[in-house]
């Protein structure tokens, strides 16, 4: 199981862009990573914030569906807010950060599985689209 976060501030939504694999770097996809062995899913969410951003969560409701990864694993996101939000998440391991427009959404250059999740993460911020 990987779990991500759908940090959402100020009705934008946190995105981070990958510096690694090679054939990932450059795509952009939500904070988050492989719950270890008898830990809690929201407690990894939190854990993988801590690490990749430096930031305190709380975490939320699920967003979407699971969706299935190569090699049989499931992504399964789940909003959060920043348990301080004058606190700024900094990019630890990743090439860049961003905060994310409603309308900017279906714009960016997500991972193969995060674009699937497009929909519910522009629901999830209000996002009504153009028609
Ligand atoms: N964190 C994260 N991973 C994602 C997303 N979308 C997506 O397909 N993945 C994939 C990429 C990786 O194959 C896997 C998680 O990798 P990771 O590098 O973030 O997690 P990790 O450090 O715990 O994993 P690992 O390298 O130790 O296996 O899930 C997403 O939005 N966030």
């Amino acid at each position: 199981m990987i779990v991500g976060a759908a940090i959402v501030r100020d009705g934008t939504l946190l995105a981070q862009q990958r510096a690694y694999p090679s054939e990932a770097a450059g795509l952009w996809e939500l904070p988050g990573g492989r719950v270890e062995p008898g830990e809690r899913e929201d407690a990894a969410v939190r854990r993988e914030c801590a690490e990749e951003l430096g930031v305190a969560v709380e975490v939320g409701a699920r967003v979407g569906a699971d969706v299935p990864l190569p090699g049989g694993k499931v992504l399964r996101i789940f909003a959060a807010e920043l348990a301080d939000p004058a606190v700024r998440p900094r990019a630890v391991e990743h090439r860049a950060l961003r905060w994310v427009a409603p309308d900017a959404v279906a714009g960016l250059d997500w991972l193969p599985a995060d674009r699937i999740l497009v929909p519910d993460l522009e629901r999830l911020l209000g996002f009504t689209g153009s028609g």
